[in-house]
């Protein structure tokens, strides 16, 4: 595989992501733009370079991400084949059944004496004693490869105090499994260069191990010691371990097992299971199989995370329209694991496939606690359920209680050290510490794109009865994939933050030293919430409307007398104005300029996406702001006190989302119809939406506004409740309203019966719940300076490759 280079910026190199952002942040942008208006206002309002995808080289890397989606490859593991190498035949129980396997473990052993996955993992030296000792096991027991057994013994002597070592990761079953094998070393006469001390401590964690009680989870105890049948051998109950056979015939999806239940019972189904396997995979089996509806998921995960979902629609659409067929033939493969059942859930759920959560709720604490992952203290299994239960509307309370046990399991699970069961803990432990910290519904796209690229982990390696590898899970050609896309996004965004710096400054928007100067956060906003290239004319408009709204918001509030205030909104409402219009001040004139000229821009862009006339649409939803912006005015200016109700009609308008995500819809794609627009599905997402940033921003900005005197809608929640309530309990009243608006919102957005407004543009709302949540997270993040950090991970330095690949 060739190596490409990184894809670095077009035309900013590190120091100038530093300083323009330092200058997107500062009160008078350093842009390069010189004279307000006229001329300069021509290139300002050019729009930046359309991005085109196809422009860059991914050098095959797509096509081989393609073919994992389409078929997903399990490195063979020689444990397992051992297994179904010492299958005896039928009808001469003196010779193998499956010589092609004792021949493929002949042939396959590495030139250190072993078995086992090439290129090992240093700490995974137990899994390679284990399967080692498997193959030497399969060829004694069938006289051959004398030579073969002597290397493998020696291998295993030079590498025995590895039994006893803690650090070394621990095969799932390995006290019960390598001490089987050793007793059965014994019944073939192969005496094992073992010290006593070594297969002592192994044998004493086998007995205290069976011996131990089950703590309160007898299901979860069973499954683990039928799972590993193999080591306990002839004191199974092997009748009793056949109710874990699955529809393809095996025992836990497990070629070991289920070898071992055939030598004992000779049932059909395990032979039918261990020959379709063969056939498809030659003279060895994998170590789980099948293991497609996980690894498929896992992979669309994946690319969604790492931000490339956009180049593989298709692909993920098929896997997708599959798993959800899986899912209501009630395949087994997906509902009898729980990452695989809670990883379908969330991502179908996501993407609009009618999912019901009724099936999550076999696994509430309890029923998971008795479990064979809940036995095992699995972190994986309980991370899934914690993102799934994540995705929750109103009234699922099976889920909300979900979310909680799921989320003290894997705290504690930090604490403690937790047990991802099949991975290799260093890379795990981020990602739980990454899902605790970052909330879905608070978190933005571009920055879990970096995170995911900053923490992925390229070996793939996992392990269960012993390591495995699968193409589809940790690639290098993901990784490749989405640095090079990321920085090419990244080299549009900062082009697009440059342009508008150059906007602000010929609308003379920095000469209003009243209002409050966040293009870098509105433009942040925008980038981060719908990096995708083609997306560029939304963001500019995000970004524009929020520069925009946040200075009316200033004039309104502080910057403005209430005159200025009524010209401007009359100027807007009258809308033609001409060269002998009076404005009643600098202020007035520069504001309204920029707003005509902005929603004129927009309204003409619009009209060519859209095929008809949205400019009035685009002004109404502006005046609208306006008006309510007075309102609030003029209660203050009066010092009167409307009810809660009478506020909040008001006030979630008055938070001035209108403007920003509104228009933003006519350029993400389909086209929306006037009767859409005007639907009450289309004004009850900007209802909720509002109502939700309105309801964050004044619990966030309740002291500062209670200290200017301003209504707010704790201050009149506590009137409301006749002083009942405490500000703390007021507080935690409003806080339960914003989360019950927040699950509304989702199930809004992902709810396709009965609605009209097309997905893409119901998504927009649902990103503009996550910049809120995230903003005003500790406080108010708009005001105050904390998101610079945030804002960093988008604009700051580039991604280098070579950097995560040492
Ligand atoms: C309108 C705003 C501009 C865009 C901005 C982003 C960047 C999306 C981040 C979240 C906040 C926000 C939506 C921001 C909201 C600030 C705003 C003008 C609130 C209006 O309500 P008001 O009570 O007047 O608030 P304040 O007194 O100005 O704090």
């Amino acid at each position: 595989m060739r190596s490409s280079s990184v894809c670095r910026p077009r035309t900013i190199n590190n120091h100038s992501h530093r300083k323009l952002l330092a200058s997107a942040m500062s009160s008078s942008p350093n842009f390069s733009a010189t004279s307000p208006y006229s001329a300069t206002m021509k290139r300002a309002s050019k729009p930046v370079t359309e991005a085109n995808p196809s422009t860059l080289n991914f050098d095959g890397s797509k096509e081989r991400v393609k073919k994992m989606l389409d078929k997903v490859e399990l490195s063979v593991s020689s444990y397992d084949t051992a297994w179904v190498a010492m299958i005896p035949s039928l009808n001469s129980p003196e010779r193998p059944c499956f010589p092609h396997c004792v021949k493929w473990i002949m042939d396959n052993q590495l030139s250190d004496g072993s078995w086992g996955l090439s290129h090992q993992h240093r700490f995974l030296v137990k899994d390679k004693l284990s399967s080692t000792l498997a193959c030497i096991l399969a060829l004694k027991l069938w006289n051959m490869g004398e030579q073969q057994i002597n290397k493998g013994l020696e291998f295993i002597e030079s590498n025995s105090a590895s039994l006893t070592d803690a650090n070394q990761h621990t095969p799932i079953g390995f006290n019960i499994i390598f001490s089987g094998m050793v007793e059965y070393a014994k019944e073939l006469n192969l005496s094992l260069p073992l010290e006593l001390r070594e297969t002592g401590v192994v044998l004493l964690k086998r007995d205290l191990e069976l011996r131990s009680g089950f703590d309160g989870n007898l299901e979860g105890r069973k499954a683990y010691l039928a799972y590993v049948s193999e080591g306990i051998r002839k004191s199974q109950n092997w009748d009793m371990i056949m109710k874990y056979q699955r529809k393809n015939g095996s025992l836990f999806n497990s070629p070991s097992t289920t070898a071992a239940a055939f030598i004992q019972l000779h049932d059909d189904r395990c032979f039918h299971y261990l020959c379709s396997l063969l056939d498809k995979s030659g003279n060895a089996v994998p170590t789980t199989y099948p293991l497609d509806d996980y690894a498929r998921l896992c992979m669309v995960d994946t690319l969604i995370r790492l931000g490339i979902d956009r180049h593989f629609r298709e692909e993920i659409k098929f896997v997708l329209d599959e798993t959800y067929q899986y899912w209501l033939q009630g395949e087994e493969d997906i509902f009898l694991d729980v990452a695989t059942c809670a990883m379908a859930f969330r991502l179908l759920r996501a993407n609009g496939y009618d999912v019901s959560s009724d099936v999550l709720s076999r696994f509430s604490e309890d029923q998971f606690l008795n479990s064979y992952q809940g036995y095992l203290r699995d972190t994986g299994a309980a991370l899934e359920l914690y993102k799934a239960s994540q995705m929750l509307y109103p009234s699922e309370l099976h889920l909300e209680k979900q979310l909680s046990w799921t989320s003290q399991f894997l705290e504690q699970g930090i604490l403690n050290g937790s047990n991802y069961v099949g991975r290799l803990n260093q890379y795990a432990i981020t990602e739980v510490h990454d899902a605790l910290k970052f909330p879905q519904h608070a978190d933005l796209d571009r920055l879990v794109n970096r995170r995911s690229i900053e923490h992925y982990n390229v070996d793939n390696t996992r392990i269960l009865k012993t390591s495995f590898r699968c193409s589809s899970i940790g690639n290098k050609d993901h990784l490749k994939l989405a640095v090079e896309d990321f920085n090419f996004v990244q080299s549009i965004q900062l082009e697009e933050l440059e342009y508008l710096g150059r906007w602000v400054v010929e609308n003379r928007l920095d000469k209003l030293k009243f209002a409050r100067q966040k293009l870098a956060y509105c433009y942040f906003s925008a980038a981060a919430s719908m990096p995708a290239p083609e997306l560029s004319s939304a963001r500019i408009s995000w970004a524009k409307n929020g520069v925009l709204t946040t200075v009316v918001d200033d004039f309104f509030d502080v910057g403005g007398t209430e005159e200025e205030l009524l010209n401007l909104v009359q100027l807007i409402e009258k809308w033609d104005v001409d060269e002998n219009t009076v404005f009643c001040s600098k202020e007035v004139e520069i504001i309204f300029h920029a707003l005509h000229s902005t929603i004129s821009e927009i309204g003409n862009k619009a009209f060519k996406c859209q095929g008809r006339d949205v400019m009035s649409h685009v002004a109404d939803v502006w005046l609208d702001l306006l008006k309510s912006m007075f309102q609030e005015a003029q209660w203050t200016s009066k010092k009167s006190v409307p009810t809660l109700v009478e506020y909040m009609e008001n006030a979630y308008v008055s938070f001035a989302l209108g403007p920003i995500v509104l228009p933003a819809l006519y350029f993400v794609g389909p086209k929306l119809s006037e009767e859409v627009v005007s639907s009450p599905e289309f004004h009850d997402l900007f209802k909720v939406m509002s109502t939700c940033g309105r309801l964050l921003n004044d619990w966030r900005g309740f002291q500062r506004e209670s200290n200017e005197g301003k209504l707010n809608a704790v201050s009149l929640q506590m009137i409301h409740d006749s002083g009942d309530l405490t500000k703390e309990q007021t507080v935690e009243k409003l806080k339960g309203v914003i989360e019950q608006e927040t699950k509304k919102l989702l199930k809004m957005v992902l709810q396709e019966k009965d609605s009209m407004v097309p997905r893409p543009c119901k998504d927009m709302f649902w990103k503009m719940i996550r910049v809120l949540h995230l903003f005003y997270r500790k406080d108010d993040g708009f005001t105050s300076n904390e998101m610079i950090d945030v804002a960093n991970a988008v604009f700051g330095e580039p991604i280098n490759l070579d950097d995560l690949l040492v």
